[in-house]
């Protein structure tokens, strides 16, 4: 690096010829271009400083950071200055490109073992520097993972890089969410205790899936479901059957990473003598492989861009402005990560607004692997739309106000899973589909919040059949706005948001409007209608026809498929009625186990009593009921701190007073 710095670059805008291009961010663009003093081609990051006046000290750290680094497998900055509104970071030209570019252009699958291992030991080697020095880079990701025409491999983007040894202000920035949802450590989401440079293990573990699979676990997903799989599931990973071309070291190392408790995560000097970096191969495999006959970076980029702006346009016509406001609106909110009330107000509206995906269209809803979902062609969006344009669906599934979320967010910046338990249908049936067969229980739901106990009970109380649509015993999920919500909204939520989205990495985001539209070589299957662990049934395998929506007959109890197009209001109340009809059952059943209770121990013999009798006065309870038992709840508890509150004030004034009269009497005295 020493002589980089030696060859000073200049720091005036002039003496740069900006090309091409080749690469946008939430707040900057990238272009490839010439130093023309030193002949030298450079890429130069531009940021539109009143833009960002928001996260100045954000820039200022990834600046300085960028500067002091000093490894070959960090990128590192030849100089920065400001130029007009701008700031200008000059860095080393990557030609090839991040790995998600090179994924899109060629590799939508993703890579091959050597390639991986080779890429992974390339970025391990950073983090070791990385964390050797006290930082936690934050954003680990094959997005940020950049290489050069000779194949060596840098790790960029420090814009929301920690250190370790900062205080006060600083080191309040690592209770913080940062980075990208589906490569975010569950500890980071839960800001209970902070987090250290275990928090790029676990991302560095989502990566080595992501260059496996070409994009990464929990991808297509809205980043509240994100957030919720990540702490609630057993962690992602390499499956047996699924991934049978990769080596059983590396489904090791991804399962190394991808603890969720940091502390049994190995340190990253640790993992890079995992024998899965056997497999690595020099830097020049990479210019070999991956990078021959690739096209120039700006063309690919440009490319890219257009067939992600061709989407946006197909979507705009579909949903008009609103639709896009909101995808823009999320796609910040996942950028830039805030967790903005009206970003997830937005989502919520884009969830009760539309009606069910086209089941017919033989390419809705397809997956294309265990792990997530991929392009919902527009068309097929156009035609659900137009059949469901007379269903209100939100007034069906009794999530039909939108405010009623706001209270539920309210909360969210201290504690997001709390806050988020009641708004989203994130309970056993996601759990079920996600989770591999015999969950983890060291590494998975255990330590989760215990709002999950119910629907652990619930998966071993509740038959195998019943599942899908099964409530939950807890009192907290009856207050979900979305509790009665089955595979079909599911489905439809997920195709929903398909055509809109591709979390893993779009090109650019926010800034343009044309930007914000999922990749488009996702492929599909057919509609997956349960799954189990990393295996899936889909609708294709199920019927001929093609995809349909599966759901339970609320006669048999057993899986019985409708088509989407249909799935009106009217369509999906037997199922909601089977819910009501399986939460009477289950409330029977507490009172029984209650009774029996009581009986054998015959302690507490009172306050069972007055629980039993309540539940059995209680009538069984419809949605709406049940939802303004819950407000008034809510209500009492907010009535009864109200009080509580009153009484600490009368308290105080009367403490007052004693004092005022004290000083009184003196006075009187004196
Ligand atoms: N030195 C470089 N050479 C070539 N391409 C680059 C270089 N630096 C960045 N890029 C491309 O530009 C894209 C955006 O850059 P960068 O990630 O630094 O912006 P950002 O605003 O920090 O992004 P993010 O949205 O991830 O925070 C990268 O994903 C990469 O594809």
């Amino acid at each position: 690096m020493d002589h980089v710095l030696e060859k000073k670059f200049p720091l005036n805008a002039k003496d740069y010829k900006l090309y091409e291009e080749v690469g946008e961010g939430v707040s900057a663009t990238v272009y490839r271009a010439l130093c023309v003093p030193l002949n030298e081609i450079v890429a130069i990051k531009v940021l539109d400083l009143e833009k960002c006046n928001n996260d100045l000290d954000g820039i200022r750290r990834e600046v300085q950071t960028m500067s002091l680094i000093n490894h070959p497998n960090l990128l590192q900055a030849h100089c920065s200055f400001t130029a007009g509104h701008s700031l200008w970071v000059v860095m080393p030209y990557m030609a090839g490109g991040s790995c998600l570019h090179i994924m899109k252009s060629g590799y939508p699958e993703g890579f091959e073992e050597h390639v991986i291992a080779t890429l992974l030991r390339e970025v391990l080697k950073a983090l070791v520097y990385l964390h050797a020095h006290g930082h936690i880079h934050r954003d680990v990701k094959a997005g940020n993972i950049l290489i050069d025409s000779n194949g060596a491999v840098k790790l960029a983007d420090f814009g929301v890089s920690a250190c370790m040894f900062d205080t006060g202000d600083r080191q309040r920035s690592r209770n913080t969410f940062v980075g990208t949802p589906c490569w975010m450590a569950p500890e980071v989401m839960q800001q209970l205790h902070g987090y250290d440079f275990k928090a790029d293990i676990w991302s560095f573990g989502i990566t080595a899936l992501e260059l496996a699979h070409g994009h990464a676990p929990f991808s297509k997903y809205p980043p509240m479901k994100v957030l919720l799989m990540t702490l609630q599931n057993a962690p992602p990973g390499l499956d047996y059957e699924r991934d049978k071309r990769f080596s059983k070291s590396f489904k090791e190392l991804v399962a190394t990473c991808l603890v969720k408790d940091p502390k049994k995560r190995p340190a990253s000097e640790k993992l890079l003598k995992h024998p899965f970096f056997k497999h690595a191969r020099p830097n020049e495999y990479l210019a070999h492989t991956i990078l021959d006959g690739l096209s120039p970076l700006g063309d690919r980029f440009k490319m890219l861009k257009a067939k992600e702006a061709d989407l946006l346009v197909q979507n705009k016509v579909l949903y008009g402005d609103k639709e896009q406001l909101s995808q823009q609106e999320y796609i910040r909110g996942i950028s830039a990560w805030n967790f903005n009330l009206e970003d997830l107000k937005t989502q919520a509206a884009l969830i009760q607004d539309g009606g069910m995906p086209n089941a017919e269209d033989p390419d809705a809803n397809k997956q294309k692997d265990g792990h997530d979902f991929v392009g919902f062609p527009a068309e097929s969006l156009s035609h659900e739309r137009a059949n469901n344009s007379n269903a209100d669906s939100s007034q069906e599934d009794g999530f039909n106000d939108i405010s009623d979320l706001e209270s539920s967010f309210a909360s969210f910046p201290i504690k997001p899973l709390q806050a988020l338990k009641g708004c989203f249908d994130i309970c056993e049936d996601d759990e079920i589909a996600n989770s591999p067969i015999g969950v983890d229980q060291e590494n998975g739901r255990n330590e989760g919040e215990s709002s999950c106990q119910g629907s652990i009970l619930h998966r071993h109380a509740v038959p195998e059949h019943k599942k899908f649509l099964s409530g939950s015993l807890l009192q907290e999920n009856s207050l979900s706005p979305r509790k009665v919500i089955g595979d079909g909204d599911r489905d439809y939520l997920q195709s929903k948001f398909q055509a809109e989205r591709n979390y893993s990495g779009t090109l650019y985001r926010q800034k343009k409007d044309a930007s914000n539209i999922s990749s488009v070589e996702d492929t599909s299957e057919g509609a997956v209608v349960q799954r189990k662990g990393r295996f899936k049934v889909t609708s294709a395998d199920l019927s001929p026809k093609g995809p349909t929506n599966s759901m339970f007959s609320p006669i048999s109890g057993g899986s019985t498929s409708i088509t989407t197009t249909n799935l009106t209001a009217a369509s999906i109340l037997p199922s909601l009625q089977f819910i009501l009809q399986q939460n009477s059952t289950q409330r029977e059943e507490l009172v029984k186990l209650i009774k029996y209770v009581e009986q054998t121990s015959g302690k507490h013999a009172e306050s069972t009593e007055v629980v039993t009798s309540d539940l059995l006065q209680m009538p069984p309870a419809t949605t709406r009921e049940r939802d303004l038992q819950s407000q008034v709840f809510h209500m009492q508890q907010s009535i009864g701190s109200l009080v509580e509150e009153l009484q600490r004030q009368k308290m105080k004034n009367a403490q007052l007073e004693r004092q005022l009269n004290t000083l009184v009497n003196k006075d009187d005295d004196a």
